[in-house]
Protein backbone atom coordinates (compact mmCIF):
# COMPACT_ATOMS: atom_id res chain seq x y z
CA UNK A 1 0.00 0.00 0.00
CA UNK A 2 2.99 2.15 0.44
CA UNK A 3 6.45 2.76 -1.32
CA UNK A 4 7.50 -0.56 -1.05
CA UNK A 5 4.48 -1.53 -3.02
CA UNK A 6 5.72 1.13 -5.59
CA UNK A 7 9.32 -0.92 -5.41
CA UNK A 8 7.43 -3.68 -6.28
CA UNK A 9 5.38 -2.56 -9.24
CA UNK A 10 8.82 -1.14 -11.05
CA UNK A 11 10.46 -4.53 -10.44
CA UNK A 12 7.57 -6.19 -12.24
CA UNK A 13 7.64 -3.87 -14.89
CA UNK A 14 11.98 -4.70 -15.12
CA UNK A 15 11.07 -8.62 -14.93
CA UNK A 16 8.88 -8.21 -17.90
CA UNK A 17 11.85 -6.35 -20.27
CA UNK A 18 14.07 -9.10 -19.14
CA UNK A 19 11.82 -11.48 -20.51
CA UNK A 20 10.18 -13.27 -17.32
CA UNK A 21 6.38 -13.04 -16.62
CA UNK A 22 5.09 -11.29 -14.07
CA UNK A 23 1.80 -11.15 -12.33
CA UNK A 24 1.12 -8.39 -9.66
CA UNK A 25 -1.59 -8.63 -7.22
CA UNK A 26 -2.28 -5.07 -5.61
CA UNK A 27 -4.92 -5.09 -2.97
CA UNK A 28 -4.89 -1.49 -1.80
CA UNK A 29 -3.67 1.22 -4.42
CA UNK A 30 -2.90 4.10 -3.07
CA UNK A 31 -4.95 7.35 -5.33
CA UNK A 32 -1.59 8.99 -5.31
CA UNK A 33 -0.38 9.62 -9.31
CA UNK A 34 2.88 8.17 -8.51
CA UNK A 35 1.25 5.02 -7.97
CA UNK A 36 -1.52 5.30 -10.84
CA UNK A 37 1.74 6.05 -13.21
CA UNK A 38 3.41 3.17 -11.62
CA UNK A 39 0.61 0.55 -12.52
CA UNK A 40 -0.36 2.46 -15.75
CA UNK A 41 3.12 1.22 -16.64
CA UNK A 42 2.64 -1.94 -15.92
CA UNK A 43 -0.77 -2.37 -17.41
CA UNK A 44 0.58 -0.90 -20.77
CA UNK A 45 3.01 -3.81 -20.69
CA UNK A 46 0.42 -6.14 -20.47
CA UNK A 47 1.16 -7.46 -16.69
CA UNK A 48 -1.79 -9.10 -15.59
CA UNK A 49 -3.14 -8.15 -12.34
CA UNK A 50 -4.63 -10.90 -10.39
CA UNK A 51 -8.49 -9.68 -8.91
CA UNK A 52 -7.86 -11.90 -5.87
CA UNK A 53 -4.77 -13.76 -4.18
CA UNK A 54 -4.53 -17.39 -4.35
CA UNK A 55 -5.33 -18.14 -1.07
CA UNK A 56 -3.82 -21.83 -0.93
CA UNK A 57 -0.14 -22.06 -0.71
CA UNK A 58 -0.26 -24.94 -3.33
CA UNK A 59 -1.60 -22.88 -5.88
CA UNK A 60 0.92 -20.77 -5.49
CA UNK A 61 3.90 -23.20 -5.50
CA UNK A 62 1.92 -24.55 -8.46
CA UNK A 63 1.71 -21.34 -10.79
CA UNK A 64 4.69 -19.22 -9.89
CA UNK A 65 8.22 -19.75 -9.39
CA UNK A 66 9.41 -16.79 -7.34
CA UNK A 67 7.24 -14.43 -5.30
CA UNK A 68 9.08 -11.08 -4.52
CA UNK A 69 7.73 -9.47 -1.49
CA UNK A 70 7.22 -5.89 -2.23
CA UNK A 71 3.92 -5.65 0.24
CA UNK A 72 5.83 -3.62 3.04
CA UNK A 73 9.06 -1.87 3.72
CA UNK A 74 9.96 -0.11 6.75
CA UNK A 75 7.09 1.52 7.68
CA UNK A 76 5.23 -1.06 8.74
CA UNK A 77 4.01 -1.01 12.42
CA UNK A 78 1.76 -2.91 14.69
CA UNK A 79 -0.87 -5.74 14.25
CA UNK A 80 -1.08 -6.26 10.51
CA UNK A 81 -4.31 -5.31 9.01
CA UNK A 82 -6.49 -7.50 6.11
CA UNK A 83 -6.10 -8.13 3.81
CA UNK A 84 -2.45 -8.20 4.54
CA UNK A 85 -2.68 -10.58 7.44
CA UNK A 86 -4.21 -13.54 5.66
CA UNK A 87 -1.88 -13.07 2.59
CA UNK A 88 1.30 -12.73 4.84
CA UNK A 89 0.15 -16.11 6.01
CA UNK A 90 -0.50 -17.94 3.04
CA UNK A 91 3.07 -16.32 1.62
CA UNK A 92 4.93 -18.40 5.46
CA UNK A 93 3.77 -21.25 3.99
CA UNK A 94 4.74 -21.31 0.13
CA UNK A 95 7.78 -23.66 -0.70
CA UNK A 96 8.49 -21.60 -3.94
CA UNK A 97 11.44 -18.82 -3.23
CA UNK A 98 10.39 -15.34 -1.80
CA UNK A 99 12.57 -12.19 -2.55
CA UNK A 100 11.70 -9.72 -0.57
CA UNK A 101 12.16 -5.62 -1.14
CA UNK A 102 14.05 -3.93 1.33
CA UNK A 103 12.44 -5.62 4.06
CA UNK A 104 10.53 -9.06 4.41
CA UNK A 105 6.96 -7.88 5.04
CA UNK A 106 5.30 -8.06 8.20
CA UNK A 107 8.97 -7.81 9.74
CA UNK A 108 9.51 -4.54 12.36
CA UNK A 109 12.36 -2.54 11.10
CA UNK A 110 15.24 -2.97 13.33
CA UNK A 111 14.06 -6.31 15.66
CA UNK A 112 12.65 -8.65 12.37
CA UNK A 113 10.15 -11.23 12.88
CA UNK A 114 11.13 -14.47 13.89
CA UNK A 115 7.81 -16.48 13.18
CA UNK A 116 7.62 -14.34 10.11
CA UNK A 117 8.41 -14.29 6.62
CA UNK A 118 11.51 -16.21 5.78
CA UNK A 119 12.74 -14.86 2.37
CA UNK A 120 15.25 -17.11 0.56
CA UNK A 121 16.87 -13.05 -1.27
CA UNK A 122 16.79 -9.76 0.84
CA UNK A 123 17.45 -6.53 -1.50
CA UNK A 124 18.27 -3.81 0.43
CA UNK A 125 17.38 -0.72 -0.70
CA UNK A 126 20.42 1.95 -0.32
CA UNK A 127 21.40 0.15 3.01
CA UNK A 128 20.65 -2.82 4.73
CA UNK A 129 18.00 -2.18 7.53
CA UNK A 130 19.04 -3.27 11.25
CA UNK A 131 16.39 -6.18 10.28
CA UNK A 132 18.45 -7.45 7.91
CA UNK A 133 20.81 -9.01 10.78
CA UNK A 134 18.11 -11.42 11.13
CA UNK A 135 18.23 -12.44 7.20
CA UNK A 136 18.67 -15.91 7.10
CA UNK A 137 18.02 -16.36 3.48
CA UNK A 138 20.63 -17.26 0.46
CA UNK A 139 21.17 -14.20 -0.92
CA UNK A 140 21.28 -10.78 0.19
CA UNK A 141 21.77 -7.87 -2.71
CA UNK A 142 22.42 -4.15 -2.04
CA UNK A 143 20.46 -1.99 -4.75
CA UNK A 144 20.33 1.84 -4.85
CA UNK A 145 23.02 3.59 -5.75
CA UNK A 146 22.53 6.96 -5.18
CA UNK A 147 23.33 8.07 -1.79
CA UNK A 148 25.36 11.55 -2.50
CA UNK A 149 28.79 11.29 -0.08
CA UNK A 150 27.24 14.04 2.22
CA UNK A 151 24.43 12.13 3.36
CA UNK A 152 26.73 8.79 3.35
CA UNK A 153 28.88 10.86 6.12
CA UNK A 154 25.90 12.60 7.45
CA UNK A 155 24.34 9.03 8.94
CA UNK A 156 27.81 7.88 9.16
CA UNK A 157 26.46 4.83 6.33
CA UNK A 158 29.07 2.85 5.47
CA UNK A 159 28.40 2.00 2.39
CA UNK A 160 30.16 -0.57 0.16
CA UNK A 161 31.66 0.45 -3.14
CA UNK A 162 29.81 -0.91 -6.28
CA UNK A 163 31.69 -2.65 -9.03
CA UNK A 164 32.13 -0.30 -12.14
CA UNK A 165 28.83 1.05 -13.24
CA UNK A 166 26.70 -1.74 -11.36
CA UNK A 167 24.08 -0.24 -9.55
CA UNK A 168 23.69 -3.67 -7.66
CA UNK A 169 26.19 -5.35 -5.27
CA UNK A 170 25.66 -9.06 -3.92
CA UNK A 171 26.40 -9.23 0.05
CA UNK A 172 26.18 -12.98 0.48
N1 LIG B 1 16.03 4.80 0.95
C1 LIG B 1 15.29 3.74 0.99
O1 LIG B 1 15.43 2.83 1.82
C2 LIG B 1 14.20 3.69 -0.06
C3 LIG B 1 13.07 2.98 0.25
N2 LIG B 1 12.02 2.90 -0.60
C4 LIG B 1 10.94 2.01 -0.32
O2 LIG B 1 9.99 2.69 0.49
C5 LIG B 1 9.65 1.81 1.56
C6 LIG B 1 9.04 2.59 2.66
O3 LIG B 1 7.87 3.16 2.08
P1 LIG B 1 6.65 3.67 2.97
O4 LIG B 1 5.58 4.09 2.03
O5 LIG B 1 7.18 4.63 3.98
O6 LIG B 1 6.17 2.43 3.81
P2 LIG B 1 5.81 0.95 3.43
O7 LIG B 1 5.81 0.79 1.95
O8 LIG B 1 6.67 0.11 4.28
O9 LIG B 1 4.31 0.75 3.94
C7 LIG B 1 3.49 1.80 4.27
C8 LIG B 1 2.04 1.37 4.03
O10 LIG B 1 1.74 0.22 4.81
C9 LIG B 1 0.62 0.47 5.62
N3 LIG B 1 0.80 -0.23 6.89
C10 LIG B 1 1.72 0.04 7.84
N4 LIG B 1 1.58 -0.83 8.89
C11 LIG B 1 0.53 -1.62 8.57
C12 LIG B 1 -0.12 -2.70 9.23
N5 LIG B 1 0.26 -3.11 10.46
N6 LIG B 1 -1.17 -3.32 8.61
C13 LIG B 1 -1.58 -2.90 7.38
N7 LIG B 1 -1.02 -1.87 6.68
C14 LIG B 1 0.03 -1.25 7.30
C15 LIG B 1 0.57 1.97 5.78
O11 LIG B 1 -0.74 2.40 6.01
C16 LIG B 1 1.08 2.46 4.44
O12 LIG B 1 0.04 2.46 3.50
C17 LIG B 1 10.94 1.13 1.85
O13 LIG B 1 10.83 0.00 2.63
C18 LIG B 1 11.41 0.81 0.45
O14 LIG B 1 10.80 -0.34 -0.07
C19 LIG B 1 11.97 3.71 -1.79
O15 LIG B 1 11.11 3.24 -2.75
C20 LIG B 1 13.36 3.80 -2.39
C21 LIG B 1 14.35 4.38 -1.36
Amino acid sequence: PGNNGGDGLVCARHLKMFGYEPTVYYPKRPNKPLFEGLTTQCQKMDIPFLPEFPAEAALINELYGLVVDAIFGFSFKGAVREPFGSILSTLERITVPIASIDIPSGWDVEKGKADGLQPDMLISLTAPKKAAMYFGGRYHFLGGRFVPAALQEKYALNLPPYPETDCVLQLT
